[in-house]
């Protein structure tokens, strides 16, 4: 039987999350330093260590059948390879950004400028779909620099806190695009990989589910169990049993984690007492 060969950033923003991610789902990778190819227990796959950049055309010509890639790479030099599960880490997004000082109006004050960036299709098309014609120069890092030693107008780069703009007396002007790490798939794939692709992303939905939902344990007094209730979704519906002292009920249920603070405060206002909050590991429906 043949292995899935998964393509990982070697080192960088993605490496500590997407191999946490491997590990989660019971993927143990036992490589010596330095290694830049390594097997795995447990699991049918084959881990490459790669540079974020060169994973698209990797994927392109079958070199690997799978990779966790941050999106907005794909976007500009991945055509035709599939995003199969967005894994919610490294989000970050592509922007314009000019000097702080500088009188910026809207995209047509872009026309004729200078533009330092790395991601050159990600800007031309954009320029193109809003009618700008600006010259591009290519950077590979560093690009917030640009503008301060005179070599460009402004940059278009990769932005998350702002702190690095914000350093370089820049201000952020338009959005192209926003950005997380991905799992991409390569467009040639035999079925036996696609079986062992569809096996590694549903392990991979199960661990984001659970990271995305707490565990509620509560205690609610019986006369407002009801509107207890309707503030929790729970995977089918609560789970509510008896507790010793007359007249109480426990109550357990799943919620969303971006909900959190407003369902707990409505469970409060409800009469619940002693709420529990617990992380879920993994989540299967
Ligand atoms: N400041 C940031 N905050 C969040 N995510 C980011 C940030 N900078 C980059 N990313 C995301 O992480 C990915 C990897 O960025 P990183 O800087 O580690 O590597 P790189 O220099 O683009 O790639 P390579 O591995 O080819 O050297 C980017 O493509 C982007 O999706
Ligand atoms: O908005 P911020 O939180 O400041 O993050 C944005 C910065 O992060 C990335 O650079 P990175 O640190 O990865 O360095 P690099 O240019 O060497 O890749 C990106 O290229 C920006 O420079
Ligand atoms: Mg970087």
């Amino acid at each position: 039987m043949s292995n899935l060969r998964i393509a990982v950033q070697k080192s960088g923003r993605l490496n500590e999350d997407s191999m946490a991610l491997l590990k989660d789902i019971g993927i143990s990778i036992d490589n010596g330093k330095d290694q830049l190819k390594a097997s795995a227990k447990g699991f049918p796959v084959e881990v490459f260590y790669l540079r974020n950049g060169d994973i698209p055309q990797y994927l392109k010509d079958g070199v690997v059948d799978a990779a966790i890639i941050g999106e907005n790479v794909l976007i500009e030099k991945g055509e035709g390879i599939n995003v199969v599960e967005k894994l919610g880490f490294s989000s970050c997004r592509v922007c314009i950004a000019v000097p702080k000082d500088a009188d910026y109006n809207g995209v047509k004050d872009l026309d004729g400028t200078r533009i330092a960036t790395s991601y050159p299709n990600t800007v031309q098309q954009y320029l193109e779909k809003n009618g700008i014609t600006a010259n591009l120069h290519i950077i590979n890092g560093s690009v917030e620099i640009a503008p301060n030693i005179g070599l460009a107008d402004a940059i278009c780069d990769i932005v998350s806190s702002g702190s690095t703009l914000f350093k370089n007396n820049l201000k952020e002007v338009e959005t192209i695009l926003t950005s997380e790490a991905v799992l991409a798939v390569s467009p040639v794939l035999s079925e036996e990989k696609q079986a062992i692709l569809d096996t590694f992303q549903f392990r991979i939905q199960s661990v984001l589910k659970g990271r995305n939902s707490k565990y509620v344990l509560l205690n609610a007094p019986n006369d407002k169990l009801d509107a207890i209730i309707s503030l929790l979704p729970g995977m089918k519906s609560p789970t509510v049993l008896p507790l010793a002292q007359e007249g109480w009920s426990s109550v357990h249920s799943v919620i969303p984690k971006n909900d959190f603070w407003k369902i707990i405060e409505g469970l409060k206002a409800n009469g619940a007492q002693g709420i529990l909050v617990c992380p879920i590991e993994k989540m299967v429906l």
